[in-house]
């Protein structure tokens, strides 16, 4: 063998940051909100993977804020403390005790959990939530069947703590928790929280990272590109329940107001995030206007 010849995986890695090089420079100073969801960040190795990209995207000039959720740990807190919990069109039924409970989980475990895997990874991070600098303000969401008690729905985003935290080269980590009007503390969805963020600062792309591959038809098969109007459809005739119905409704309102795209993705998978990014294959279920 020549030994003046590259290493064949040498070379292949070497190829994969070209084909990544137009994506860097279109994306470079550009904001991602990636939100984080509790299904995906069961698995120390995938969290592990997931904040080597976050870091990465930080790296290379991208501004990353993460929003992350927690619904089943959450459900895993209440259950210990014996209380029952319902949902409503994927959204939890809050009352105060609920509220704490999700407070605690949100802000007090799983925010500093993600804070300390990115700074494993090399990054600096910063864990608040909507409450931290009057961030985020929300108002009570009005169902037109159920009272969902303090369930927020954000109205009014300061930028002004998320801009100082990027600026000053380190990544903001939200938990999805606000104050409303009253100056009681609200449960925000997280997709909903990460969609409001993405509007208000501006976002190039959001990133919904959750337990399964993207959308998918009645047959199981991927849907790999959506519009609003197919998303209308889509819920309508039943093909999305549950947490599926405020991801894909969050997505219309975040490409409706003004995000470029909105991707649904498995965040259990490898670099899954990196893949959409970087690779002309993608991955997950993207939205955009049409
Ligand atoms: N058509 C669909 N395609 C994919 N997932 C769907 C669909 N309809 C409902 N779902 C459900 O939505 C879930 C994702 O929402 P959710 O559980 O709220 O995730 P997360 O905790 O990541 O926000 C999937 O695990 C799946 O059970
Ligand atoms: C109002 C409401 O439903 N809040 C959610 C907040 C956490 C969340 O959204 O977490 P996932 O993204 O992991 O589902 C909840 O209490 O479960």
């Amino acid at each position: 063998m020549d030994a003046h010849a590259p290493d064949p995986a040498l070379l292949a890695k070497a190829e994969t940051l070209t084909e990544a090089l137009p994506y860097l420079q279109r994306y470079a100073g550009a904001t991602f909100v990636v939100k984080y969801g509790g299904h995906a960040m069961g698995d120390p190795e995938a969290a592990e993977d997931f904040a080597q990209d976050v870091v990465l995207l930080k790296a290379v000039g991208i501004n990353p804020v993460v929003v992350h959720g927690g619904g089943p740990q959450i459900g895993r807190m209440l259950k210990t403390m014996g209380v029952e919990s319902t949902f409503v069109d994927g959204l939890r039924v809050t009352d105060r005790q609920t509220a704490n409970a999700a407070e605690m989980v949100l802000s007090g475990q799983i925010n500093k959990e993600i804070v300390g895997w990115i700074g494993r990874a090399g990054g600096r991070a910063v864990g608040i939530s909507g409450k931290d600098g009057g961030a985020v303000l929300v108002e009570k969401v009005k169902h037109p069947t159920a009272d969902l008690g303090f369930v927020g729905e954000p109205v009014e985003i300061d930028r002004r703590l998320f801009d100082t935290i990027g600026k000053a080269g380190m990544i903001p980590v939200i938990a999805p928790i606000a104050v409303g009007p009253d100056g009681e503390t609200y449960n925000v969805n997280a997709d909903t929280m990460a969609g409001a963020l993405a509007i208000a600062l501006g976002a190039e792309r959001l990133f919904l990272l959750t337990d399964v591959a993207g959308v998918l038809d009645k047959e199981k098969r991927l849907l790999t590109d959506l519009t609003p109007a197919e998303i209308a459809l889509l819920e309508a005739d039943g093909t999305i329940s549950g947490g599926m119905i405020p991801k894909l409704r969050t997505c219309t309102d975040a490409v409706q107001g003004g995000v470029d795209a909105a991707v649904i993705l498995d965040g259990r998978v490898p670099h899954a995030m990196l893949i959409e990014v970087f690779t002309r294959r993608g991955a997950g279920t993207l939205v955009r206007l049409g």
